[in-house]
């Protein structure tokens, strides 16, 4: 299967009533609807033991719904075969799973191999996979997974997700278990490999910091596997469902909505009258709010200019942080 969204009318991944009870009565999941469209990326979030990870397998059918409906590209996932199924959908676990006996060119070319391509192809497309994640395959291909830091590993465990251009990645806390600043690294060429490859990936983390910054929507579950709201980042934050959402994305919401709030140019200052000396540092119009907020906090003048492409576009002062968020929220009422 390819990677590439076709143009079908149907989303790429349907959850129509889908609830899961466990042998014990453990209520997992409960009457879920959720719509997934191509090349989007959805991250689930919300409390431990809310019913994520037992909704991404049962995408897989690692886990069988006890009621309602899966389809994956308009096709029922349990009239598939659950091997090739899981062959043809990507999953990245946070214990990455390598096989620790193999090098790591080996690791990723396992699943082509697996649908019978040469060894020679599979080769090249490891290597291939391995660049694309930040691995340079001279100087990695021949190690072993122990001699991989946490972070290289989790990057193995996607190349090896991606090698058969799967249409569809699931993903499983897969930079849980990495110190911060590695995470956000990951996260950042995450996201970047998503551009760039067009997959729809369903991503499961409990960091409401991580669902904002990665996913297109987010889908905050509650206890019991209920879904208490499925939006856009901006919306949860803005405009949270109930006390409960509210609570979950916390008290610090606010400056989590600088992060996913563009720089408008509607709210920045005319130059007329400014002096280039007046001015502290410029940034591009391209920013969020939130880093255009921490440059003008950098200095005292109280100040930004902005710029698109090499021309300045006005001056973003405090105020204009103040009147974006304020539009971005009426903006919002208006189009509910
Ligand atoms: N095999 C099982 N048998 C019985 N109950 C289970 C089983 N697997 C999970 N559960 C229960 O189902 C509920 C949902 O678990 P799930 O792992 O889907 O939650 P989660 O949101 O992914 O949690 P976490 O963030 O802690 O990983 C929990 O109450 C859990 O204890």
């Amino acid at each position: 299967m390819d990677a590439t969204p076709s143009t079908g009318a149907h989303p790429m991944i349907r959850l129509s009533g889908v609830g899961k009870t466990y042998d014990d009565g453990t209520v997992a999941v409960q009457e879920l609807d959720l719509e997934v469209a191509r090349g989007e990326l959805v991250c689930l979030v919300g409390p431990s033991g809310c019913g994520k990870s037992t909704t991404l397998k049962m995408i897989n059918r690692l886990i069988e719904p006890s009621t309602g409906r899966i389809e994956i590209d308009g096709e029922d996932v349990t009239a598939k075969d659950p091997v090739q199924l899981r062959r043809s959908i990507g999953y990245v676990i946070q214990q990455v799973g390598l096989f620790p006996h193999q090098r790591i060119l080996a690791n990723v070319m396992t699943v082509p191999l697996l649908y019978g391509e040469s060894k020679a192809i599979a080769r090249e497309r490891g290597r291939e996979l391995l660049d694309l994640v930040g691995l340079d395959p001279a100087t990695y291909a021949d190690r072993y997974p122990h001699q991989l830091s946490g972070g290289q590993q989790q990057r193995v465990g996607v190349a090896r997700a991606l090698a058969a251009h799967p249409p569809v990645l699931l993903m499983d806390e897969p930079f849980g278990a990495v110190d911060p600043v590695v995470r956000t690294r990951l996260q950042d060429e995450f996201l970047r490999l998503h551009d760039e490859l067009g997959v729809t990936v369903v991503f499961v983390t409990h960091d409401i910091d991580e669902a904002v910054r990665l996913g297109d929507r987010v889908a905050v579950f509650a206890a019991g596997g209920r879904l208490a709201q499925f939006d856009t980042p901006a919306r949860l934050l803005g405009r949270p469902a109930d006390d409960f959402v509210a609570e979950f994305v916390g008290s610090t919401s606010g400056l989590r909505r600088l992060t996913v709030t563009p720089l408008d140019p509607a709210h920045l200052e005319p130059l007329d009258g400014v002096r280039g000396g007046d001015l502290g540092d410029a940034v591009g119009l391209d920013i969020s709010l939130g880093d255009a907020l921490a440059v003008l906090l950098r200095d005292d003048r109280g100040m930004i200019g902005v710029r698109d492409g090499a021309r300045f576009v006005g001056v973003l002062t405090p105020n204009g942080v103040h009147q974006a968020l304020r539009a971005a929220l009426a903006e919002m009422d208006a189009s509910a």
